[in-house]
């Protein structure tokens, strides 16, 4: 409509219904009007409903200037009320609502609508904005960007214009915000704006995809964490959990097993991640639990660690038998996020699950007369029953959460309680057995980066007889060298430990 350079000094916004037909009828709504600073000729000419622009300009002027030399006597109640009544007047002619987020709530905790805000427009801002701010914090992988103070971005929406705005402002008596103590602070905060005939989707529709969007960048951007419940001051807190930053390459690639077996698991896993609605249809609480049992050093521990890499989630390592009773491993599981696996390692040593569930939960008449005797070692031993570790599998509180994984480990899957391993609890039991060739052939591509060597067929006539753990095959493949001598030697001396074991299948 306009073209020429724009000033950087006098830049107006003008909203008409509509414009003087000399300047284009079609365009009815809103326009920029750039003036230029050196009066260019066809500014001087232009006008706008029949008015020429310079003088429409001088006459604003004027008004502005009269309006601050009788504001200087005005008393201030009278100017609060002539502001309101302008603020009503243009709220009139361009009806819009005004929605402010801010970094606070009343009660001093941190608004979560905020940080989804941020990150939400942080993927805005990268491609539109003019000014942004980039940080890097504890919890993140990588550069967050955000809207820098008082610069704005204009998301769209079904077709709706929807204008955002990054706000700081240093509050001096330190008040909005219990923890603040009279302190001053820096208040931040967003605020929306939009046409006020899109209330309802902007404050439904839109607010929550922007949540959904918000968060999910933040949890792509996080660096995962692997918690215990194992008071460790060296570790961060949160909750009734420890943790630190979670960095294991085990994936489920480099795990040595029978591929149709990793086929399995792989299926199973993604049909749990995308399984949503699915648990949402049937009514069940979306969460999934895996058995893993085997001798010792078959990959158990590998295998949580790349489940988790697989899947994006945080760990929780809960140590049983440090938890006192029932009611603090419900707390345990409440403090514990979406997205986790909660692991129980070595489930058999954790409780006493070998006997029947009545005889642990009621205890024999033997037990009753025993507890009478308790020492005061006794009486710091885990109170945990087998029927709270039900109910924290698969309770009523199970359910306060969603996308968890529970994963139990055992090496002696004989011992447990059919109770606790049924299907529906452990979902699905994955038996990580003793090296077999076809899991060999996985760890030696991995290890030495070989698909074949003639040594292979008697690796493989060993691995028919012996039972052998990858841990132990895995060990005798290290360290890796590229030259053929390298590969020879390895091999040699793996073929020579399966050898030595007696351990036949
Ligand atoms: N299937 C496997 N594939 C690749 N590496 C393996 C496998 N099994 C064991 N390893 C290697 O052996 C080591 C021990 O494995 P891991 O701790 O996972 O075994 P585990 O079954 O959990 O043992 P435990 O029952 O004693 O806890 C790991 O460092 C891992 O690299």
């Amino acid at each position: 409509m306009l073209s020429g350079r724009p000033t950087n000094s006098l830049c107006l916004l003008l909203e008409w219904s509509t414009i003087h037909r000399d300047y284009k009828a079609e365009s009815k709504r809103c326009f920029i009007l750039y003036l230029f600073n050196n009066n260019k000729t066809f500014v001087k000419t232009m006008k706008i409903l029949g008015i020429p622009v310079t003088e429409l300009v001088s006459g604003l002027g004027g008004i502005l200037f009269l309006w601050s030399a009788i504001n200087q006597f005005l008393p201030k109640k009278f100017q609060y009320l002539f502001q309101k009544w302008c603020t009503h007047l243009v709220c009139f002619i361009f009806p819009r609502i005004y929605i402010t987020f801010n970094e606070y709530c009343e009660d001093g905790r941190s608004n979560e609508a905020y940080s989804c805000i941020k990150n939400y427009l942080g993927t805005k801002s990268v491609k539109k904005a003019e000014y942004l701010k980039a940080e890097k914090s504890r919890n993140s992988k990588s550069l967050e960007f955000t809207l820098d103070e008082g610069d704005e971005v204009v998301d769209e929406f079904r077709d709706v214009k929807i204008t955002w705005v990054a706000y700081q402002e240093t509050i001096k008596d330190g008040g909005g915000g219990g923890s603040r103590n009279g302190r001053p602070f820096e208040k931040r905060y967003f605020i929306l704006k939009v046409h006020s005939r899109y209330r309802d989707l902007v404050m439904e529709d839109y607010m929550n995809f922007v949540m959904k969007e918000g968060n999910a960048i933040e949890f792509k951007n996080r660096k995962r964490r692997l918690y215990t419940n194992n008071k460790d001051d060296d570790f961060f807190w949160k909750g009734r959990w420890s943790y630190i930053n979670f960095q294991h390459p085990a994936t489920l690639d480099s795990l040595g097993m029978d591929p149709e077996k990793k086929e399995k698991i792989l299926d199973d896993l993604d049909s749990f991640k995308n399984g949503k609605d699915y648990y949402k249809k049937i009514g069940k609480a979306w969460k999934r639990g895996y058995l893993l049992y085997g001798p010792p050093g078959s990959g158990k521990s590998t295998m949580i660690a790349a489940m988790a890499n697989y899947l994006d989630y945080d760990i929780y390592d809960l140590e049983v038998t440090t938890v006192k009773e029932n009611a603090e491993l419900k707390q345990l599981l409440i403090d514990t996020s979406n997205k986790s696996i909660i692991v129980i390692e070595d489930i058999d040593c954790s409780l006493n699950l070998t006997g029947s569930r009545k005889k642990n939960e009621k205890g024999s008449e033997e037990e009753k007369r025993k507890q009478s005797d308790e020492t005061e070692d006794d009486k710091n031993k885990s109170k945990v029953t087998l029927s709270g570790l039900l109910n924290f599998i698969d309770g009523i509180w199970s359910a306060c959460g969603e996308e968890r994984v529970i994963v139990f480990t055992t090496n002696h899957v004989e011992k447990l309680d059919p109770a606790l391993i049924r299907r529906g609890r452990m979902d699905m039991h994955i038996e990580m057995s003793y090296c077999k060739f076809e899991a060999f052939k996985i760890l030696a591509k991995n290890y030495l980066g070989i698909d074949e060597h003639p040594l292979f067929a008697e690796i493989r006539e060993l691995l028919e007889e012996k039972n052998v753990c990858p841990c132990d095959v895995a060990e005798n493949l290290m360290p890796r060298g590229k030259s053929e001598d390298h590969v020879k030697k390895c091999l040699v001396r793996l073929i020579e430990a399966i050898k030595a074991t007696d351990c036949w299948i």
